[in-house]
């Protein structure tokens, strides 16, 4: 049977539309509650198979860290199936990195999918996600293709639906590292456990305001719950207070995603947002782009 030989794979962005943490793990891992939400900012991955069983990366873009998530995904992979092929791998980077905006985690999930695909292992989705935990806690997510209500260290996944929505995602100058903000003093790691009912609830809600008013201009401003992470992050990088200011100013709301520094608004695309201001009117050191809700990742089917 011949094999594909290239592929090319899209790896998407997420945000979290709400973080909490509600305990912590023997090893130090926090325990969170969260909505992830796939979003249309992506990197763009190429593979080529290799017969002598090397891995070889070649950025396309800015250069990333010698061992990075990629190379790490596909050794993981290769150990663990005893495959003896290998690949070059070409990354195409748009997601800005240190933004809580899991495009690394993203990216070595692609690259499991493409690699189970290009070298032909047939590995199903439980086990991919097993191997995926290992390499970040973040992986499982984009393992897993649906948006989802996010518990444990991020590896226990609830698939939900949700609305579709239009995004401006900002990440300023300053880049953070997530384990400073899970070490920080600051962190709020008590929020009482909530069940994705209430998100759900929230919701549905949401969405009976919006189709209740003419040209369907209700707007979500604040959301479902907290970013726990926000204000130890704060603490630790004030540009990201500056882009939050900046966002609640234009379009009524922001949250930060992630361990940020990158923070989002929620924009209403019936109205027009509250202030006039040219969305380029922002330091030119900012990456903001207006992101669209994916329902689905798009390599969703490429295992069972
Ligand atoms: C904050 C989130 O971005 C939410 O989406 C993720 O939970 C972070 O996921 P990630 O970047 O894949 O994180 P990892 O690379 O696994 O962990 C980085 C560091 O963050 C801390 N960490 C991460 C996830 C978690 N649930 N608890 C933690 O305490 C740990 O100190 C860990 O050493
Ligand atoms: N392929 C990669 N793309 C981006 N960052 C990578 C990659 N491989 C390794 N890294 C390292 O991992 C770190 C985290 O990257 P990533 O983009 O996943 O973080 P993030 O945007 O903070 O998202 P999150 O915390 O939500 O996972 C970066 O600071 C970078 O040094």
């Amino acid at each position: 049977m011949s094999l594909t030989a290239l592929l090319d794979v899209p790896a998407p962005a997420k945000i979290n539309l709400f973080l909490h943490i509600i305990g912590r793990r023997d090893d130090g891992y926090h325990l969170l509650q969260s909505v992830f939400a796939l979003i249309d900012w992506a990197d763009t991955l190429h593979f080529e198979r290799r017969s002598d069983g090397r891995l070889q990366r070649h950025d396309l873009g800015p250069a990333l860290p010698a061992d990075d998530l990629c190379l790490r995904a596909a050794r993981a992979l290769q150990q663990a199936s005893g495959c003896s092929a290998g690949a070059d791998i070409s990354i195409d980077k748009q997601v800005p990195w240190g933004a809580g905006l899991g495009g690394g985690s993203s990216d070595a999930a692609s690259t499991l999918l493409a690699l189970n695909r290009l070298w032909g292992l047939h590995w199903p989705r439980e086990r991919l996600a097993a191997l995926a935990v290992t390499l970040g806690a973040d992986v499982p997510f984009f393992i897993g293709g649906h948006n989802a209500f996010v518990e444990g260290i991020g590896e226990r996944l609830t698939p939900i639906e949700l609305p579709e929505s239009t995004y401006v995602v900002v990440k300023p100058a300053a880049s953070i590292a997530t384990s400073k903000i899970f070490s920080s003093p600051l962190l709020r790691r008590s929020t009482k456990p909530s069940i994705v009912m209430d998100f759900l609830a929230h919701n549905a809600k949401r969405n009976e305001a919006d189709a209740a008013t003419q040209n369907g201009s209700a707007t979500c401003t604040t959301g479902y719950g907290y970013n726990d992470l926000q204000a130890a992050a704060e603490a630790e990088c004030p540009e990201v207070t500056q882009v939050a200011r900046w966002l609640e100013t234009r379009y009524g709301n922001s949250r930060m995603s992630g361990s940020g520094s990158a923070v989002f608004a929620r924009i209403d695309m019936q109205q027009p947002p509250k202030a006039t201001a040219q969305q380029d009117d922002h330091p030119a050191a900012w990456a903001a782009r207006t992101c669209r809700s994916l329902s689905r990742h798009p390599l969703v089917d490429w295992v069972s």
